[in-house]
Protein backbone atom coordinates (compact mmCIF):
# COMPACT_ATOMS: atom_id res chain seq x y z
CA UNK A 1 0.00 0.00 0.00
CA UNK A 2 2.39 2.78 -1.26
CA UNK A 3 1.45 6.30 -0.18
CA UNK A 4 2.79 10.26 -0.27
CA UNK A 5 4.84 10.18 3.22
CA UNK A 6 6.07 14.00 2.46
CA UNK A 7 4.50 16.63 5.16
CA UNK A 8 2.66 18.52 1.97
CA UNK A 9 2.50 17.90 -0.98
CA UNK A 10 2.15 21.16 -3.91
CA UNK A 11 -0.56 20.45 -5.92
CA UNK A 12 -0.21 21.20 -9.69
CA UNK A 13 -1.59 23.11 -11.64
CA UNK A 14 -2.64 22.07 -15.42
CA UNK A 15 -0.84 23.78 -17.73
CA UNK A 16 -3.46 23.10 -20.64
CA UNK A 17 -6.14 21.07 -21.21
CA UNK A 18 -6.21 17.59 -20.59
CA UNK A 19 -6.40 14.23 -22.39
CA UNK A 20 -5.97 11.50 -19.93
CA UNK A 21 -7.75 7.95 -19.13
CA UNK A 22 -7.62 7.25 -14.93
CA UNK A 23 -7.76 4.10 -13.30
CA UNK A 24 -9.27 4.67 -9.45
CA UNK A 25 -9.01 1.66 -7.22
CA UNK A 26 -12.22 -0.65 -5.89
CA UNK A 27 -14.99 1.10 -4.04
CA UNK A 28 -14.40 1.53 0.09
CA UNK A 29 -18.28 1.43 0.22
CA UNK A 30 -18.46 -1.92 -1.96
CA UNK A 31 -15.38 -3.85 -0.03
CA UNK A 32 -16.09 -3.17 3.27
CA UNK A 33 -19.62 -4.46 2.86
CA UNK A 34 -18.32 -7.60 0.64
CA UNK A 35 -15.96 -8.57 3.85
CA UNK A 36 -18.44 -8.05 6.29
CA UNK A 37 -21.22 -10.29 4.63
CA UNK A 38 -18.38 -12.84 3.28
CA UNK A 39 -16.88 -13.22 6.96
CA UNK A 40 -20.84 -14.14 8.09
CA UNK A 41 -21.29 -16.74 4.97
CA UNK A 42 -21.42 -20.21 5.29
CA UNK A 43 -18.29 -21.04 2.85
CA UNK A 44 -15.30 -18.87 1.20
CA UNK A 45 -15.67 -15.92 -0.98
CA UNK A 46 -13.33 -14.65 -3.33
CA UNK A 47 -13.44 -10.98 -3.34
CA UNK A 48 -11.68 -9.70 -6.76
CA UNK A 49 -10.42 -6.62 -7.21
CA UNK A 50 -11.29 -4.74 -3.57
CA UNK A 51 -9.77 -1.49 -2.42
CA UNK A 52 -6.54 -1.55 -0.56
CA UNK A 53 -6.42 1.43 1.48
CA UNK A 54 -6.45 2.39 5.70
CA UNK A 55 -10.29 2.00 5.54
CA UNK A 56 -9.94 -1.32 3.90
CA UNK A 57 -7.56 -2.86 5.95
CA UNK A 58 -8.74 -1.56 9.21
CA UNK A 59 -11.97 -3.94 7.82
CA UNK A 60 -9.76 -6.90 7.61
CA UNK A 61 -7.95 -6.21 10.95
CA UNK A 62 -11.46 -6.38 12.32
CA UNK A 63 -12.32 -9.40 11.09
CA UNK A 64 -9.28 -10.92 12.15
CA UNK A 65 -10.15 -10.15 15.46
CA UNK A 66 -13.45 -11.55 15.49
CA UNK A 67 -12.50 -14.48 14.22
CA UNK A 68 -12.28 -14.16 10.85
CA UNK A 69 -9.34 -15.49 8.09
CA UNK A 70 -8.58 -13.57 5.17
CA UNK A 71 -5.56 -14.23 2.43
CA UNK A 72 -4.17 -11.84 -0.56
CA UNK A 73 -4.45 -13.70 -3.78
CA UNK A 74 -2.95 -11.45 -6.28
CA UNK A 75 -5.35 -8.16 -6.33
CA UNK A 76 -7.74 -10.62 -5.14
CA UNK A 77 -8.88 -11.80 -1.39
CA UNK A 78 -9.89 -15.16 -0.14
CA UNK A 79 -12.44 -14.32 2.77
CA UNK A 80 -12.78 -17.10 5.31
CA UNK A 81 -16.43 -17.42 7.25
CA UNK A 82 -16.04 -16.21 10.84
CA UNK A 83 -15.48 -18.36 13.20
CA UNK A 84 -15.69 -16.72 16.67
CA UNK A 85 -13.57 -18.44 19.13
CA UNK A 86 -12.97 -18.17 23.04
CA UNK A 87 -13.52 -15.55 25.60
CA UNK A 88 -10.06 -14.29 25.81
CA UNK A 89 -10.70 -10.58 25.54
CA UNK A 90 -10.44 -8.87 22.20
CA UNK A 91 -10.19 -5.40 20.39
CA UNK A 92 -10.95 -4.12 17.27
CA UNK A 93 -9.33 -0.73 16.38
CA UNK A 94 -11.51 1.46 14.21
CA UNK A 95 -9.01 4.17 13.08
CA UNK A 96 -11.40 6.69 11.61
CA UNK A 97 -13.40 4.68 9.49
CA UNK A 98 -17.05 4.89 9.73
CA UNK A 99 -17.97 1.50 8.13
CA UNK A 100 -16.13 -0.59 10.84
CA UNK A 101 -16.90 1.64 13.57
CA UNK A 102 -20.78 0.89 12.50
CA UNK A 103 -20.49 -2.11 10.51
CA UNK A 104 -19.02 -4.15 13.09
CA UNK A 105 -19.98 -3.98 16.60
CA UNK A 106 -22.91 -6.40 15.95
CA UNK A 107 -20.15 -9.04 14.46
CA UNK A 108 -18.77 -9.25 18.05
CA UNK A 109 -22.23 -9.29 19.64
CA UNK A 110 -22.80 -12.97 17.69
CA UNK A 111 -19.16 -14.46 19.38
CA UNK A 112 -19.11 -15.23 22.83
CA UNK A 113 -15.60 -12.84 24.39
CA UNK A 114 -15.90 -9.13 25.38
CA UNK A 115 -14.71 -6.93 22.61
CA UNK A 116 -13.55 -3.17 23.04
CA UNK A 117 -14.18 -1.26 20.10
CA UNK A 118 -11.97 2.29 19.71
CA UNK A 119 -9.71 4.46 17.25
CA UNK A 120 -8.47 7.67 16.24
CA UNK A 121 -9.69 11.19 18.36
CA UNK A 122 -12.40 11.86 15.22
CA UNK A 123 -13.77 8.66 15.88
CA UNK A 124 -14.43 9.26 19.10
CA UNK A 125 -16.07 12.40 17.90
CA UNK A 126 -18.36 10.82 15.53
CA UNK A 127 -22.56 9.90 16.04
CA UNK A 128 -22.91 6.05 16.86
CA UNK A 129 -25.07 6.55 20.09
CA UNK A 130 -28.61 5.86 17.70
CA UNK A 131 -26.95 2.47 16.48
CA UNK A 132 -25.79 0.81 19.93
CA UNK A 133 -29.19 1.58 21.19
CA UNK A 134 -30.72 -0.36 18.58
CA UNK A 135 -28.13 -3.13 19.17
CA UNK A 136 -28.99 -3.25 22.80
CA UNK A 137 -32.33 -3.27 21.78
CA UNK A 138 -31.96 -6.38 19.69
CA UNK A 139 -30.08 -8.30 22.69
CA UNK A 140 -26.07 -7.13 22.43
CA UNK A 141 -24.83 -6.18 25.92
CA UNK A 142 -22.66 -3.23 25.37
CA UNK A 143 -20.57 -1.28 28.27
CA UNK A 144 -19.61 2.23 27.36
CA UNK A 145 -19.00 5.53 29.72
CA UNK A 146 -21.89 6.87 28.97
CA UNK A 147 -21.51 9.22 25.75
CA UNK A 148 -22.95 6.72 23.93
CA UNK A 149 -18.93 6.68 21.75
CA UNK A 150 -15.92 4.73 21.28
CA UNK A 151 -14.34 3.48 23.31
CA UNK A 152 -17.10 0.74 24.22
CA UNK A 153 -17.32 -2.95 24.48
CA UNK A 154 -19.34 -5.51 23.29
CA UNK A 155 -19.84 -8.63 25.56
CA UNK A 156 -21.13 -11.17 22.97
CA UNK A 157 -23.47 -14.04 24.51
CA UNK A 158 -22.98 -16.51 21.19
CA UNK A 159 -25.65 -14.98 19.68
CA UNK A 160 -28.34 -12.32 18.57
CA UNK A 161 -31.79 -12.39 19.10
CA UNK A 162 -32.75 -9.68 16.49
CA UNK A 163 -36.28 -8.74 16.24
CA UNK A 164 -38.14 -5.34 15.77
CA UNK A 165 -36.52 -1.93 16.52
CA UNK A 166 -37.24 1.31 15.94
CA UNK A 167 -33.62 3.31 14.44
CA UNK A 168 -32.69 6.96 13.90
CA UNK A 169 -30.29 6.65 11.28
CA UNK A 170 -30.69 10.67 10.70
CA UNK A 171 -27.00 11.08 11.47
CA UNK A 172 -25.81 8.06 9.31
CA UNK A 173 -27.23 6.46 7.02
CA UNK A 174 -24.05 3.99 8.21
CA UNK A 175 -26.74 2.77 11.10
CA UNK A 176 -29.20 0.98 9.53
CA UNK A 177 -26.93 -0.70 7.20
CA UNK A 178 -25.39 -1.41 10.00
CA UNK A 179 -28.03 -3.83 11.42
CA UNK A 180 -29.06 -4.80 7.99
CA UNK A 181 -25.61 -6.26 6.83
CA UNK A 182 -25.42 -8.29 10.09
CA UNK A 183 -29.16 -9.11 10.42
CA UNK A 184 -28.82 -12.50 8.50
CA UNK A 185 -27.30 -13.48 11.13
CA UNK A 186 -29.89 -12.45 14.12
CA UNK A 187 -32.17 -16.10 15.11
CA UNK A 188 -35.10 -13.51 14.03
CA UNK A 189 -33.52 -11.60 11.66
CA UNK A 190 -33.93 -7.40 12.19
CA UNK A 191 -37.22 -5.50 11.31
CA UNK A 192 -36.05 -1.97 11.46
CA UNK A 193 -38.88 0.76 11.72
CA UNK A 194 -36.85 4.12 10.64
CA UNK A 195 -37.81 7.03 12.98
CA UNK A 196 -36.59 11.20 12.87
CA UNK A 197 -35.36 12.53 9.84
CA UNK A 198 -34.59 11.22 6.75
CA UNK A 199 -31.14 8.58 6.53
CA UNK A 200 -28.91 10.84 4.47
CA UNK A 201 -26.92 8.80 1.66
CA UNK A 202 -29.36 6.42 0.45
CA UNK A 203 -27.54 5.43 -2.31
CA UNK A 204 -25.86 4.03 0.30
CA UNK A 205 -28.83 2.48 1.79
CA UNK A 206 -29.54 0.49 -1.56
CA UNK A 207 -26.14 -0.47 -1.43
CA UNK A 208 -26.85 -2.67 1.42
CA UNK A 209 -29.77 -3.97 -0.11
CA UNK A 210 -27.91 -5.13 -2.95
CA UNK A 211 -24.84 -6.58 -1.60
CA UNK A 212 -27.16 -8.50 0.79
CA UNK A 213 -29.28 -9.83 -1.86
CA UNK A 214 -25.86 -10.70 -3.93
CA UNK A 215 -25.01 -12.86 -0.61
CA UNK A 216 -28.49 -14.49 -0.94
CA UNK A 217 -30.33 -12.49 1.68
CA UNK A 218 -33.61 -11.42 0.82
CA UNK A 219 -34.05 -7.61 2.14
CA UNK A 220 -37.20 -6.05 1.58
CA UNK A 221 -38.38 -2.66 2.07
CA UNK A 222 -41.68 -0.58 2.82
CA UNK A 223 -40.57 3.18 2.71
CA UNK A 224 -39.07 3.71 5.98
CA UNK A 225 -39.67 -0.30 7.45
CA UNK A 226 -37.02 -2.53 6.39
CA UNK A 227 -36.95 -6.56 7.08
CA UNK A 228 -34.38 -8.90 6.89
CA UNK A 229 -35.05 -12.73 7.00
CA UNK A 230 -32.30 -14.77 8.75
CA UNK A 231 -30.57 -16.33 6.36
CA UNK A 232 -27.38 -18.40 5.51
CA UNK A 233 -25.05 -16.27 3.39
CA UNK A 234 -23.29 -17.64 0.19
CA UNK A 235 -21.08 -15.80 -2.93
CA UNK A 236 -18.36 -17.66 -3.94
CA UNK A 237 -17.53 -14.91 -5.99
CA UNK A 238 -17.90 -11.81 -5.73
CA UNK A 239 -16.07 -8.65 -8.44
CA UNK A 240 -16.16 -4.75 -6.73
CA UNK A 241 -16.58 -1.67 -9.06
CA UNK A 242 -14.21 1.19 -9.14
CA UNK A 243 -15.20 3.67 -6.56
CA UNK A 244 -16.62 6.33 -8.08
CA UNK A 245 -16.28 8.84 -4.81
CA UNK A 246 -12.78 8.35 -5.09
CA UNK A 247 -13.21 9.18 -9.23
CA UNK A 248 -14.88 12.60 -8.03
CA UNK A 249 -11.81 15.04 -8.54
CA UNK A 250 -10.73 13.20 -11.82
CA UNK A 251 -14.01 14.20 -13.41
CA UNK A 252 -13.74 17.63 -11.64
CA UNK A 253 -10.48 17.75 -13.31
CA UNK A 254 -12.01 17.98 -16.66
CA UNK A 255 -14.37 20.70 -15.85
CA UNK A 256 -11.71 22.44 -14.06
CA UNK A 257 -8.81 22.51 -16.38
CA UNK A 258 -11.07 21.47 -19.30
CA UNK A 259 -10.12 18.75 -22.16
CA UNK A 260 -11.06 14.82 -21.35
CA UNK A 261 -11.01 12.91 -18.93
CA UNK A 262 -11.73 9.29 -19.51
CA UNK A 263 -12.50 7.32 -15.89
CA UNK A 264 -11.74 3.25 -16.78
CA UNK A 265 -14.45 1.43 -15.77
CA UNK A 266 -17.19 2.94 -14.97
CA UNK A 267 -19.84 0.68 -14.30
CA UNK A 268 -22.93 0.71 -16.87
CA UNK A 269 -25.33 0.37 -13.64
CA UNK A 270 -24.41 0.83 -9.92
CA UNK A 271 -25.39 2.11 -6.56
CA UNK A 272 -22.99 4.09 -5.90
CA UNK A 273 -23.59 7.35 -5.03
CA UNK A 274 -20.93 8.71 -7.54
CA UNK A 275 -22.96 7.58 -10.39
CA UNK A 276 -24.90 11.00 -9.55
CA UNK A 277 -21.64 13.33 -11.26
CA UNK A 278 -22.90 12.16 -14.67
CA UNK A 279 -25.65 14.64 -14.27
CA UNK A 280 -24.33 17.28 -12.04
CA UNK A 281 -21.76 17.73 -15.34
CA UNK A 282 -24.46 17.91 -17.48
CA UNK A 283 -26.26 20.09 -15.07
CA UNK A 284 -22.75 22.68 -14.94
CA UNK A 285 -22.27 22.35 -18.62
CA UNK A 286 -20.02 20.02 -19.21
CA UNK A 287 -20.41 16.65 -20.83
CA UNK A 288 -20.41 13.31 -19.55
CA UNK A 289 -20.55 10.06 -21.54
CA UNK A 290 -20.67 6.53 -20.88
CA UNK A 291 -19.24 3.84 -22.92
CA UNK A 292 -18.42 0.67 -22.84
CA UNK A 293 -15.12 1.07 -21.20
CA UNK A 294 -16.17 3.53 -18.88
CA UNK A 295 -16.91 7.76 -18.26
CA UNK A 296 -15.48 10.33 -20.80
CA UNK A 297 -15.67 13.70 -19.06
CA UNK A 298 -14.76 16.72 -21.55
CA UNK A 299 -14.68 20.18 -19.51
CA UNK A 300 -16.17 23.22 -21.45
CA UNK A 301 -13.31 25.22 -19.02
CA UNK A 302 -17.20 27.26 -18.44
CA UNK A 303 -18.79 26.05 -14.73
CA UNK A 304 -22.04 27.32 -14.12
CA UNK A 305 -22.97 28.25 -10.53
CA UNK A 306 -25.66 25.99 -9.07
CA UNK A 307 -28.18 25.34 -6.41
CA UNK A 308 -27.82 21.64 -4.97
CA UNK A 309 -29.19 19.28 -2.45
CA UNK A 310 -26.70 16.91 -1.74
CA UNK A 311 -28.55 15.17 1.32
CA UNK A 312 -28.29 12.05 -0.67
CA UNK A 313 -24.63 12.01 -2.18
CA UNK A 314 -22.68 14.19 1.10
CA UNK A 315 -19.52 12.22 0.49
CA UNK A 316 -18.88 13.97 -2.70
CA UNK A 317 -19.85 17.87 -1.10
CA UNK A 318 -15.95 18.92 -0.91
CA UNK A 319 -14.89 18.08 -4.33
CA UNK A 320 -18.24 19.58 -5.68
CA UNK A 321 -17.53 23.00 -3.31
CA UNK A 322 -13.90 23.02 -4.83
CA UNK A 323 -15.26 23.10 -8.51
CA UNK A 324 -18.06 25.43 -7.94
CA UNK A 325 -15.28 28.14 -6.48
CA UNK A 326 -14.48 28.21 -10.73
CA UNK A 327 -18.24 28.74 -11.09
CA UNK A 328 -19.59 31.65 -13.07
CA UNK A 329 -21.75 32.90 -10.10
CA UNK A 330 -22.92 32.06 -6.68
CA UNK A 331 -23.99 28.45 -5.81
CA UNK A 332 -25.58 26.74 -2.80
CA UNK A 333 -25.04 23.43 -1.04
CA UNK A 334 -27.95 22.15 0.97
CA UNK A 335 -28.54 19.05 3.08
CA UNK A 336 -25.50 17.73 4.39
CA UNK A 337 -25.94 19.00 7.98
CA UNK A 338 -24.39 15.56 8.76
CA UNK A 339 -21.01 16.17 7.16
CA UNK A 340 -20.34 18.08 10.30
CA UNK A 341 -19.99 14.53 11.41
CA UNK A 342 -18.14 13.08 9.31
CA UNK A 343 -13.75 12.77 9.39
CA UNK A 344 -14.03 16.02 10.47
CA UNK A 345 -16.51 18.78 10.60
CA UNK A 346 -16.76 19.22 6.75
CA UNK A 347 -18.41 22.27 6.25
CA UNK A 348 -16.79 24.79 9.03
CA UNK A 349 -13.20 23.08 6.91
CA UNK A 350 -14.44 23.82 3.66
CA UNK A 351 -15.61 27.46 4.56
CA UNK A 352 -12.24 27.89 6.37
CA UNK A 353 -9.91 26.46 3.81
CA UNK A 354 -11.64 27.68 0.47
CA UNK A 355 -12.14 31.28 2.13
CA UNK A 356 -8.12 31.20 2.86
CA UNK A 357 -7.83 31.28 -0.72
CA UNK A 358 -10.22 33.86 -1.65
CA UNK A 359 -13.19 32.07 -1.86
CA UNK A 360 -16.01 33.20 -0.31
CA UNK A 361 -17.40 30.35 1.27
CA UNK A 362 -19.32 30.49 4.28
CA UNK A 363 -21.19 27.36 6.29
CA UNK A 364 -25.12 27.34 6.72
CA UNK A 365 -26.85 24.85 9.24
CA UNK A 366 -26.73 22.15 6.28
CA UNK A 367 -24.46 23.54 3.77
CA UNK A 368 -22.46 25.68 2.18
CA UNK A 369 -22.42 29.07 0.06
CA UNK A 370 -19.48 29.56 -2.71
CA UNK A 371 -18.87 32.74 -4.40
CA UNK A 372 -16.15 32.83 -6.81
CA UNK A 373 -13.65 35.39 -6.50
CA UNK A 374 -9.88 35.66 -7.31
CA UNK A 375 -7.80 32.97 -5.64
CA UNK A 376 -4.42 32.91 -4.28
CA UNK A 377 -1.52 30.63 -3.21
CA UNK A 378 -1.50 29.20 0.75
CA UNK A 379 -1.49 26.17 2.33
CA UNK A 380 -4.58 23.80 2.30
CA UNK A 381 -5.16 22.05 5.56
CA UNK A 382 -6.80 18.79 5.60
CA UNK A 383 -7.63 17.81 9.08
CA UNK A 384 -7.02 14.27 8.51
CA UNK A 385 -9.57 14.07 6.02
CA UNK A 386 -8.96 12.35 2.74
CA UNK A 387 -11.60 14.04 0.81
CA UNK A 388 -9.86 17.51 1.79
CA UNK A 389 -6.69 16.26 -0.10
CA UNK A 390 -8.79 15.93 -2.97
CA UNK A 391 -10.63 18.99 -2.68
CA UNK A 392 -7.34 20.84 -2.33
CA UNK A 393 -5.94 18.90 -5.18
CA UNK A 394 -8.77 20.39 -7.48
CA UNK A 395 -8.34 24.00 -6.41
CA UNK A 396 -4.70 23.76 -7.22
CA UNK A 397 -5.43 22.84 -10.94
CA UNK A 398 -6.10 26.76 -11.82
CA UNK A 399 -4.23 28.62 -8.56
CA UNK A 400 -0.65 28.27 -8.14
CA UNK A 401 0.95 27.69 -4.66
CA UNK A 402 -1.61 25.17 -3.18
CA UNK A 403 0.11 23.57 -0.37
CA UNK A 404 -1.79 20.46 0.75
CA UNK A 405 -0.85 19.92 4.37
CA UNK A 406 -0.53 15.75 5.52
CA UNK A 407 -1.25 14.10 1.80
CA UNK A 408 -0.78 10.91 3.32
CA UNK A 409 -3.91 11.28 4.59
CA UNK A 410 -5.84 10.73 1.24
CA UNK A 411 -4.81 6.91 2.27
CA UNK A 412 -8.17 6.04 3.86
CA UNK A 413 -9.15 5.71 0.52
CA UNK A 414 -6.49 6.07 -1.93
CA UNK A 415 -2.99 5.76 -1.25
CA UNK A 416 -1.90 6.13 -5.08
CA UNK A 417 -3.82 9.50 -5.26
CA UNK A 418 -0.93 12.40 -5.42
CA UNK A 419 0.83 10.14 -7.86
CA UNK A 420 -2.58 9.14 -10.28
CA UNK A 421 -2.86 13.23 -10.17
CA UNK A 422 0.20 13.80 -11.51
CA UNK A 423 0.61 11.32 -14.12
CA UNK A 424 -3.23 12.75 -15.10
CA UNK A 425 -1.34 16.09 -15.63
CA UNK A 426 0.86 14.21 -17.68
O1 LIG B 1 -22.23 3.16 4.01
C1 LIG B 1 -21.22 3.67 3.51
O2 LIG B 1 -20.34 3.00 2.96
C2 LIG B 1 -21.10 5.13 3.55
C3 LIG B 1 -22.19 5.91 3.84
C4 LIG B 1 -22.11 7.38 3.93
O3 LIG B 1 -22.09 7.71 5.30
P1 LIG B 1 -23.11 8.78 5.97
O4 LIG B 1 -24.48 8.30 5.72
O5 LIG B 1 -22.69 8.79 7.39
O6 LIG B 1 -22.84 10.08 5.26
C5 LIG B 1 -20.87 7.92 3.24
O7 LIG B 1 -20.74 9.29 3.50
C6 LIG B 1 -19.65 7.16 3.67
O8 LIG B 1 -18.51 7.67 3.04
C7 LIG B 1 -19.77 5.70 3.27
C1 LIG C 1 -17.70 9.83 5.34
C2 LIG C 1 -16.74 9.07 4.80
O1 LIG C 1 -16.15 7.97 5.36
P1 LIG C 1 -16.58 6.94 6.49
O2 LIG C 1 -16.71 5.62 5.81
O3 LIG C 1 -15.49 6.98 7.48
O4 LIG C 1 -17.90 7.40 7.06
C3 LIG C 1 -16.17 9.39 3.47
O5 LIG C 1 -15.42 8.54 2.94
O6 LIG C 1 -16.45 10.47 2.91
Amino acid sequence: MAGNTASTWAAPVASGALDASVGVPGSKSITNRAYVLAALSAAPTLVRKPLDSRDARLMLGALTSLGGSWEQAGENVLVQPLVPEGTEPGAVALGNAGTVARFTPALAGLGSKPVVFDGDEAIRRRPIAPLLRALRELGVDIEDDGRGAPPFTVRGHGGIGGGKVELDSSASSQFLSALLLAAPSFESGVTVRLVGGTPPSEPHIAMTLDLLRRFGASPERQGTEFHVPGAQLSCPDYTVEPDLSTAAPFVAAAAVAGGTVRIEGWPQRTTQPGDWLRSLMTELGQGAELTADGLKVTGTGEIRGATLDLHEVGELTPVVAAMLCFADGPSVISGVAHLRGHETDRLAALATELSSFGARVTDTEDGLRITPAPLHGGVFHTYDDHRLVMAAAVLGLRVPGVEVENPGTVGKTFPGFTETWESMLG
